[in-house]
């Protein structure tokens, strides 16, 4: 009930959202909850493609919603194919969703099951458009990642991006950031996943994403994750800090799509 509260409250506080709620018409959002035993399993399904080059990553930065650590993407130096995706993605940026207590957090839910928060990285298919604004608007336009975090063990690759955090405090900061290899926050099991098709889950809301859900999470420590939790939805001048939690959209209807799993 309390995630629903701070849900709602965050449907009405933040600025973000005063956007119309739902896109008219809109009945491919996301995120969703994702009902296992109502998944299709796809034999079809191939394994992910994942080659990242550490090289492409620039910069890190917080973007008042989020932080987010952006790459190279205008050569296909870090891409993702294979899956359920029938051309080349390149990676352009990857970002987190978390709550501001480790009860919730994600915005994806597996059978109702809430994560402390959930990485998603951001891809658009280079085959058919030159630029990710393009790619945005169209139906095949993006591929997302989304990786599950839990409170466990402390995160190796995971704490260079932490000690990174406290310069990009407010919103609109940015801080150069290089050689960050993106696979190092990928479970160690990528053949298992969910996918659907559904949007962007902050404005403009498009639906233009095929969703990649990693069955297996990632374990992140209870400090590391503190240290999102540090971040500010404000930028340095306003006067009211508003600490950047709750930076996740409540589950959309699934309004009779399917969610395929790669795994029986
Ligand atoms: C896409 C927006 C910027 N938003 C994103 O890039 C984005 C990426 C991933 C997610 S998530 N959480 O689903 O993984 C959400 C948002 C820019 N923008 C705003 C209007 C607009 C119009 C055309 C092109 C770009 C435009
Ligand atoms: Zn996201």
């Amino acid at each position: 009930f309390k995630m629903q509260e701070a849900a709602e409250h965050n449907m009405k506080m933040h600025p973000m959202w005063q956007g119309p709620l739902t896109v008219p018409g809109g009945d491919h959002q996301s995120p969703i909850d994702i009902v296992v035993r109502k998944s299709v399993f796809d034999s079809e399904l191939k394994p992910l493609v994942i080659d990242y080059d550490p090289k492409t990553c620039q910069q890190i930065w917080n973007n008042g919603y989020s932080f987010l650590v952006e790459y190279d993407d205008t050569t296909d130096k870090s891409t993702l194919k294979g899956g359920p995706l029938q051309d080349t993605y390149r990676l352009c940026q990857f970002h987190f969703h978390w709550g501001e207590s480790n009860a919730w957090g994600s915005e994806h839910t597996v059978d109702r099951r809430l994560f402390p928060a959930e990485l998603h990285l951001v891809h658009w298919n280079s085959d058919k458009y030159s630029l990710f604004e393009e790619a945005v608007m169209e139906e095949n336009g993006l591929a997302v990642i989304g990786v599950f975090l839990k409170v466990g063990k402390r995160h190796e690759g995971l704490q260079k991006l932490v000690d990174a955090l406290p310069a990009i405090r407010h919103k609109s900061s940015v801080v150069e950031f290089n050689r960050f290899d993106a696979a190092c926050l990928l479970p160690t099991n990528t053949d298992d996943y969910w996918t659907y098709h559904g949007s962007l889950t902050t404005p403009p809301l498009t639906e233009s994403v095929s969703w990649i859900v990693m069955k297996q999470h990632i374990e992140v420590s209870h400090d590391q994750l503190a240290v999102f939790r540090s971040l500010l939805f404000t930028s340095a001048e306003e006067e009211v800090q508003k600490s950047m939690v709750n930076n996740f959209r409540v589950q959309q209807s699934l309004c009779g799509r399917t969610v395929r799993s790669s795994f029986t």
